[in-house]
């Protein structure tokens, strides 16, 4: 193994190989800080200029080493803590992210030894944090050592922050909060609804049908590289989001309202399935994500950028769809982001958001129309609480008009005894996991 140098270097400019290798570490670096900032990592990626001129093997590393950086923090951090007696580094504290990717490298992507170690120093060196270097080269090397033993110590429990721990132990119990963490550090396949024909499509892109719908495939790439995207044949859906809009059944004809629909996954199928949806959404950038991606689709809805809490609707419609804003919990594996930047008291906010969207919503329907109400959230507080909370309000002007098992399909694992689907990704282990959600459908009565 070549020495990793502690101090600054001055000459010798860094061989090509090696320039490529600290270039992806500090798009990496760079992606982490703006996350550890309150950015959203797929916010972050977009605006991280650089990794587009990465070659697509270098995109993909950099992606893989961010995600398993968020997704496995705790159970890193747990095995270099007792290594470092100048923690935190106060005014430093970025350089945590350093020895972060540092250790991922080795313990848990197995990159070879001798790129992480030096690749970690000299980051430090260029990131400003000259006076870590020492430190940061012993800890790689001990890691070289011991690492791997002493991350056998750790689980997956250990990236739970604390709050989320407690929550999915109260409500899902012990086994299924391990069960559900060890789910959320697999990197998630590619999920794919399809605008017509999923059978042929599947075959097209080399993927399994599941549900009769969802087309899955591994895949870690960039996904509008695959056949059908740039015509238009088919959209990015996890299986399990794409079941809400499915539970409104025959929309052909129909007028429905999609509230909170950008970026379009669930517009999309209603359009597909022969609706005239009115979308809307309160944010405007989301609103002209909506529009290209209907466009690129060729689908036409009427697009409201509004908050809809505000909006008034012509006449009540026959059918709402309301994927409400939510702490996103089932979403982990996409979004492994999430687990440092959700707080507890976000949930009783959105609580507020998702009760306000949901009455309002329930008021622009006709005599005996639906409302499809979905989280993907692990929370009860935005699910079950929140539905029985609506009914209870309804003073029996609204019931929950249950979903039959036929209407669930795979998901019908997940019904509760009230009719409404709690979707828990780690029940969908045996296809390869699902997001986690929570779906109940209402009628208005009068
Ligand atoms: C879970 S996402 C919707 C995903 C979308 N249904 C899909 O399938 O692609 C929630 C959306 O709610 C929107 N939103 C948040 N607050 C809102 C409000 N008060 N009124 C309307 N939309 C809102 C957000 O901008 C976000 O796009």
């Amino acid at each position: 193994m070549g020495k990793a140098n502690a101090k600054p270097k001055t000459a010798n400019q860094p061989k090509p190989d090696t320039q490529s290798i600290l270039k992806s570490r500090q798009i990496c670096y760079e992606l982490l800080c703006a996350v550890e900032a309150g950015s959203q990592l797929d916010h972050a990626l977009k605006a991280q200029e650089d990794i587009s001129k990465l070659d697509d093997r270098d995109r993909r590393f950099v992606r893989l080493l961010a995600t398993t950086c968020l997704r496995r923090r705790g159970q890193i951090e747990k095995v270099i803590a007792p290594m470092i007696s100048r923690r935190p580094f106060g005014a430093q504290a970025n350089a945590n992210l350093i020895l972060l990717m540092g250790a991922v490298q080795l313990l848990i992507l197995k990159t070879g030894a001798h790129a992480a170690v030096d690749s970690t120093v000299e980051l430090m060196r260029q990131s400003g944090f000259d006076r870590l270097c020492g430190m940061a080269n012993a800890v790689m090397r001990r890691l070289t050592r011991e690492g791997d033993t002493r991350f056998e110590t750790t689980t997956p429990i250990d990236n739970l922050p604390d709050w989320l721990l407690q929550s999915w132990n109260e409500h899902w119990g012990q086994d299924a909060t391990s069960k559900l963490a060890e789910i959320a550090m697999n990197p998630p396949p590619l999920d794919i609804s399809a605008k017509a024909n999923p059978e042929a499509m599947a075959s097209t892109l080399e993927g399994t049908l599941i549900d009769n719908y969802t087309i899955r495939r591994a895949f870690d790439g960039d996904p509008s590289r695959l056949a059908g995207f740039a015509d238009g044949e088919w959209w990015v859906q996890d299986a399990a989001a794409a079941l809400p809009a499915r539970l409104l059944g025959d929309v052909k004809s129909k007028d429905v309202i999609d509230l909170c629909a950008a970026p379009g996954g669930k517009t999309a199928q209603l359009i597909a399935a022969g609706a005239t949806v009115t979308a809307i959404d309160s944010g405007r950038k989301r609103i002209d994500r909506l529009r290209r991606n209907l466009g690129r689709l060729g689908m036409k809805a009427s697009l409201k950028q509004v908050d809809g809490r505000q909006f008034v609707p012509d006449m009540p419609v026959d059918a709402i769809l309301l994927d409400a804003p939510c702490s996103a919990t089932g979403t982990l594996r996409r979004r492994p982001d999430i687990l440092g930047r959700r707080q507890p008291e976000d949930i009783e906010s959105l609580q507020n958001l998702q009760w306000e969207l949901a009455t309002t919503a329930l008021g622009w329907l006709k005599a005996g129309g639906q409302l499809v109400y979905a989280t993907c959230s692990l929370q009860p507080e935005e699910g079950e609480e929140m539905i029985s909370a609506i009914i209870d309000a309804g003073e029996d002007k609204v019931v929950i008009d249950p979903i039959t098992p036929d209407q669930a399909g795979i998901f019908a694992r997940s019904l509760t005894k009230e009719g409404t689907l709690r979707i828990l990704p780690h029940q969908y282990d045996d296809i390869g996991g699902v997001d986690g959600f929570f779906a109940a459908r209402l009628i208005a009565l009068v």
